[in-house]
């Protein structure tokens, strides 16, 4: 079995790649939705973030208004800070639960951890490769901007609240350039499938 860390910065294509890994067979663990899961109403997180920014970060129905707490916290590193400590230890928690099941259960091949913080959060001892993707900060910010409608400071205040990618780089095993067309990037997934998955067994 081959566990896979797929991380990058925002909007650099993780989806995008976990997809076509999906399709190839791959289990997929996405980190965005273990900590969208741990801050659900009347969770221990959700309280303890509704106590250290208000109830102004809440929607009426009591769900956190995710683009309100994004606009507080980017751009303010201690504010960042209090939420990363509130839901990353409960996420990477679930996420360990995840792979352990999935490990124990022996039914997949791959399974690929689509984790925008692996480095930053210190999960990459939870893998057994790094891929990353890499775009540059113009792509970035043009990719954030058009699909969730961010202006160009929201998308910038985002991209600074991340490691930067030569950093990454040195941690990484393999890259991938995700700057050219969708067919670029699939050529280059399907030939680290064929390489690295190939030879499992
Ligand atoms: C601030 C929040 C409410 C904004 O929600 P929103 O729905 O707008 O964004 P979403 O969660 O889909 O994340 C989108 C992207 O933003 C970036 N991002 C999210 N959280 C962080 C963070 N704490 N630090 C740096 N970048 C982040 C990632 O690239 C991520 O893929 C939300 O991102 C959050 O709760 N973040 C803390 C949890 C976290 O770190 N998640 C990342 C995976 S563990
Ligand atoms: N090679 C490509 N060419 C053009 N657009 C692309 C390409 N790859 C991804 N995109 C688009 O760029 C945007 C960001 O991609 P995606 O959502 O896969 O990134 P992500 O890394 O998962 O983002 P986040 O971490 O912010 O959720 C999407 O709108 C996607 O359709």
């Amino acid at each position: 079995m081959l566990i896979i860390g797929l991380t990058g910065g925002i909007a650099s294509g993780k989806s995008t790649i976990s997809k076509l890994l999906k399709r190839m067979g791959a289990k997929i663990i996405d980190a965005d939705i273990e900590a969208k899961a741990v801050t659900k109403p009347n969770t221990p997180a959700w309280e303890e973030l509704v106590k250290r920014f208000g109830e102004e970060i809440l929607r009426v129905d009591g769900s956190i208004d995710r683009r309100k707490l994004g606009n507080i916290v980017f751009g303010d590193d201690e504010k960042l800070n209090t939420l990363n400590n509130i839901v990353h230890p409960r996420a990477i928690e679930r996420i360990e639960g995840k792979i352990l099941k999935f490990k124990t259960g022996n039914k997949y091949k791959v399974i690929v951890l689509d984790a925008p913080l692996l480095i930053e959060t210190n999960m990459v001892d939870l893998v057994d490769e790094v891929w990353l993707v890499a775009v540059d900060q113009q792509t970035q910010i043009n990719r954030l901007m058009d699909r969730d409608n961010f202006t160009k400071e929201q998308a910038k205040a985002r991209l600074q609240a991340q490691m930067p990618l030569e950093d990454k780089k040195k941690v990484a095993d393999e890259i991938i350039d995700n700057t050219g067309s969708r067919r670029q990037t699939r050529e280059q997934i399907l030939s680290l499938w064929q390489n690295k998955v190939g030879e499992l067994n």
